[in-house]
């Protein structure tokens, strides 16, 4: 079945049942070291996880790691420009829960992100960036501690479909042409305007399918939080980007509102109904008027849309989420993506899970995990119906490379996330105490050692974690 590749002789599969994994107490778990600092990060955080799981479970239970190969590794084994071998996604799809390193992309030329293609390919739509404040953990930021959000970006669309035509391509210059003298005229609303000839042209498909189980994932994941923090924010850029990122929001909005119509409310909904509570006989004209910022300047057509608007809020919800019943369900709103990220950093603790499209999702998730500690604390998880992947937010930092000196403090994280996603909460719960004590005790790496006041001390990679193992053994 595997060229190159031999599974451990001991050990079970994950299964998985209506979309939950089923986990043995020896399951086997493969994994890929990664390029650059995986090297270094991989050994650190499988020698955590594997004490943190005995220490929680002694003999009971264990993982059986299966070592398979992506990246550069990956053309050692198996030839060159093999830098993902069927072997591999073979052994992903047989055993359902793997983790990784991180894998170089290069910038232009032909290869397209390892990172993305093992997305792609196992259908994880749901790429869930939790970003936390440890105690203790330096910031740049002056009130890090209120941050503690959760980005739940989509996965597999957007523009890291990768469908583009470089500048000056056959196919490149008949798509412009195309557009230029035929699809754009025919589009009035685009005008007279023409694409430039010497353009690259890439494509960003925004599908109602994927935003809608994306969707759907962030508020199920919002219903399992504290009251206090089960809101789900759409982030887009729907001002400029209408039938992509506009229709994102769109979309969200009507899956929170159909499926989820008894568990959640929305933004504008909560306004119409509070507006209605502080004044009973409040006419639904002078609602709408309290609603929408420059109604009186709006076209009389207009004015009535949000007048009806209104009625069928308060005609559908007011029993059900009146009366300030809608105080208890999950808060669905919206935020312009360039917005989200100075709200993050004026307002963090409005905010707990974050629905974003890929691109949006993947500049907040770094800009995020900085506020936090940076990217050395910055964890992971791709998930999808009946797989999961689970990776560090960062990529493989190649200037410190072989070095034993970046934070593994990432990839435990998604270690941890990992042995949550299985269940294995006592083990996680181990390693969060072992990191939360070292960072308290200054034992961290150079990236936190430089942020300290004074800088401590710097540990290396391998004994950042060590000292994770001796505090949660205490
Ligand atoms: N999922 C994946 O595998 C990803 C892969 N990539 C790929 O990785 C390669 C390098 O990308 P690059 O833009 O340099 O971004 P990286 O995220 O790899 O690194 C940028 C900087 O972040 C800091 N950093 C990253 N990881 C750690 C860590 N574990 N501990 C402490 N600090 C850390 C370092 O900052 P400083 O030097 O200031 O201390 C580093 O120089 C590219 O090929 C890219 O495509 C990128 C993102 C994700
Ligand atoms: O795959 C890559 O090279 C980059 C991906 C990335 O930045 C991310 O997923 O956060
Ligand atoms: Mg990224």
């Amino acid at each position: 079945m595997y060229e190159k590749i031999t599974p451990p002789t001991t050990g079970e599969k994950i299964t998985f049942n209506n979309g939950e994994p089923v986990v043995p107490d020896n399951p086997i778990i493969p994994f890929i070291r990664g390029d650059g600092t995986g090297i270094d990060l991989w050994p650190a955080s499988q020698r955590v996880l594997d004490a943190a799981v005995e220490a929680a479970y002694g003999d009971k239970r264990k993982i059986s790691w299966f070592k398979v190969y992506a990246g550069d590794e990956a053309c050692e084994q198996y030839g060159t420009y093999q830098y993902l071998p069927q072997d591999t996604l073979t052994a992903i799809k047989e055993y359902g829960v793997a983790i990784k390193g991180p894998l170089t992309t290069p910038i232009g030329g032909g290869i397209r992100s390892l990172n993305v293609a093992l997305r792609q390919i196992n259908d994880l739509y749901a790429c869930v960036r939790p970003c936390k404040y440890y105690a203790g953990t330096p910031s740049p930021h002056k009130t890090p501690e209120k941050l503690d959000v959760i980005i739940y970006r989509e996965n597999t669309e957007d523009i890291y479909l990768g469908i583009e035509w470089k500048e000056g391509s056959e196919i490149g210059q008949k798509l412009i042409h195309i557009l230029n003298n035929e699809l754009i005229p025919a589009t009035p609303e685009h005008g007279k305007k023409q694409i430039r000839l010497d353009s690259g042209i890439g494509i960003k498909p925004i599908s109602k399918t994927g935003s809608q189980r994306l969707v759907r994932r962030a508020i199920q994941h919002a219903l399992r939080l504290p009251k206090a923090k089960q809101m789900v924010t759409l982030v887009h850029k729907g001002n400029i980007m209408k039938y992509t990122e506009g229709a994102f929001r769109d979309w969200g909005y009507e899956l929170a509102t159909s499926e989820f119509r008894h568990e959640c409310i929305t933004e504008r909904e909560s306004w119409i109904l509070s507006n209605k509570e502080k004044n009973p006989d409040l006419s639904n004209e002078d609602n709408a008027r309290q609603v929408e910022p420059g109604y009186d300047g709006l076209t009389p057509e207009k004015r009535q849309e949000i007048v009806q608007e209104v009625a069928a809020v308060l005609e559908a919800i007011w029993e059900t989420h009146g009366d300030g019943k809608w105080k208890e369900k999950i808060m669905v709103n919206d935020r312009i993506a360039d917005s989200i990220f100075q709200q993050i950093q004026t307002r963090p603790a409005e905010y707990s899970i974050l629905a974003t499209m890929n691109l949006n999702g993947d500049y907040l998730s770094d800009a995020a995990a900085a506020m936090v500690g940076g990217l050395g604390m910055g964890p992971g998880a791709n998930i999808g119906d009946e797989c999961a992947i689970f990776e560090a937010t960062h990529g493989t930092a190649p200037k410190h490379a072989g070095l034993d000196r970046v934070n593994p403090g990432s990839l435990i994280l998604s270690g941890v996330m990992m042995l949550e996603y299985m269940g294995w909460q006592e083990a996680a719960d181990l390693i969060k105490k072992g990191l939360g004590a070292a960072i308290s005790n200054q034992e961290v790496t150079y990236d936190l050692a430089r942020l300290m006041e004074p800088p401590a001390p710097e540990l290396k990679c391998s004994e950042f974690a060590e000292a994770m193992i001796k505090y949660f053994k205490e």
